[in-house]
């Protein structure tokens, strides 16, 4: 058993990680935290968690945390890098949900965050969560960097067509759409029901700070060479789910639905789907399951790829604990082997 801390236990990344934590069976919930609730049974915010989870909220100061073997902070960004260093002098690995060390570039980060970076240190050791691209390191990080939502159903789409060589690196182009979730608990009035539902729109076109975000891992894959991305994000009046529809043009001719079955063969949460498949959101949704299909548009030289996650799961808590149970070597579908809800 692990003793796992909570950092961000009122959110919705937060309650997510405490549903799929509550049944994982090498897992001992230890402290859960809120500044506004602490003394409140996390229960009795969270019926849904009644008899699974029978703590009550503590500070996010409270000595209980330095006690974890593992502390997730489920926080916005720039929360986790100013309580990070002291837990791990302690012992205490940090997945973190946030963007706090997800670029490696400090100040292309501290641009597009609007902030300074308060350990740039713990970015230079940190590991990007994207298992099925970085599961080796993932293993012995101290402090683990999960990838943000739409970063996690871009980069995997274009990631066998982006490590093969075979599509333009110049010209690629992501188009997303995200649940209401996505954007968090917290009161705004662009996710108030009136606003949101019944409507649908894009927002920055000019630039998205998962954008950064995207491109660090596409040039990853390329192997170091420049990539020209499109990124646009789009909110639709659902509550979870990501569907990003990518676009590239083919330098090569080759057999795409192969290339990407034999790429993800194994992958416990990469799902490529037959071809000419069309996947919904609802096909993965409250799993951590990522559903793919690839489609060549009358054989033409422009390849299409359909990704879809649920953002809270494989977006989020769900990839937080796939690296948890990387990190700690558990069985990688342990607390997620979950049939996706539908309808
Ligand atoms: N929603 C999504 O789909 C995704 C979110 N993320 C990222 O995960 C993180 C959490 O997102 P989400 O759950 O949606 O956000 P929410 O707004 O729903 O929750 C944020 C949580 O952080 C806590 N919190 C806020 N400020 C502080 C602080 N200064 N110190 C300690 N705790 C604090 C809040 O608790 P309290 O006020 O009770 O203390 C609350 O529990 C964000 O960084 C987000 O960008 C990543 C991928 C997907
Ligand atoms: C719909 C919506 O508002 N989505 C959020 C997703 C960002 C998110 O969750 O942030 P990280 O993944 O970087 O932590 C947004 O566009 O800001």
């Amino acid at each position: 058993m692990i003793k796992v801390g909570v950092v961000g236990g009122t959110g919705y990344t937060g309650v997510e990680l405490l549903r799929l934590l509550a049944r994982h069976p090498g897992v001992q919930l230890t402290a859960i935290t809120s500044r506004g609730e602490a003394g409140m049974p996390v229960a009795d915010m969270f019926p849904s968690l009644r008899r699974r989870v029978d703590l009550k909220f503590v500070t996010p100061q409270d000595a209980a945390l330095e006690q974890c073997d593992v502390v997730f902070f489920a926080t916005p960004n720039g929360i986790a890098m100013k309580q990070a260093a002291e837990l791990v002098a302690a012992g205490v690995r940090v997945i973190d949900l946030a963007a706090d060390f997800r670029i490696r570039d400090i100040a292309e980060w501290e641009k597009w965050y609007g902030m300074s970076h308060a350990a740039p240190d713990l970015v230079a050791e940190a590991v990007y969560g994207l298992p099925e691209v970085n599961r080796d390191k993932i293993r012995t990080a101290r402090v683990l960097a999960n990838p943000g939502c739409y970063p996690t159903a871009v980069q995997l789409g274009f990631l066998p067509l982006v490590e093969a060589g075979v599509v333009e690196l110049s010209s690629l182009v992501a188009d997303a759409k995200s649940g209401v979730s996505g954007a968090g608990r917290k009161a705004e009035v662009h996710t108030l029901f009136a606003e949101a539902a019944d409507s649908f729109k894009a927002y920055g076109v000019g630039g998205h700070r998962h954008l950064p975000e995207i491109r660090q891992g596409l040039v990853r894959m390329a192997g170091d060479q420049a990539v020209g991305l499109t990124f646009v994000p789009h909110l639709t009046p659902m509550i979870r789910g990501i569907h990003a529809t990518l676009y590239g043009r083919l330098s090569k001719d080759v057999d795409l639905q192969a290339l990407f079955e034999t790429r993800f063969a194994g992958e416990p949460f990469v799902d490529v789907m037959p071809a000419g498949s069309h996947p919904e959101t609802r096909s993965v949704r409250a799993s951590n399951m990522c559903r793919i299909a690839v489609h060549r548009p009358q054989g033409g030289d422009t390849v299409v790829v359909l990704s879809v996650i649920d953002n809270l799961v494989k977006g989020a808590a769900g990839q937080a604990v796939q690296n948890m149970n990387i990190m700690f070597g558990f069985d990688e579908m342990q607390g997620l082997d979950i049939v996706p809800v539908s309808p």
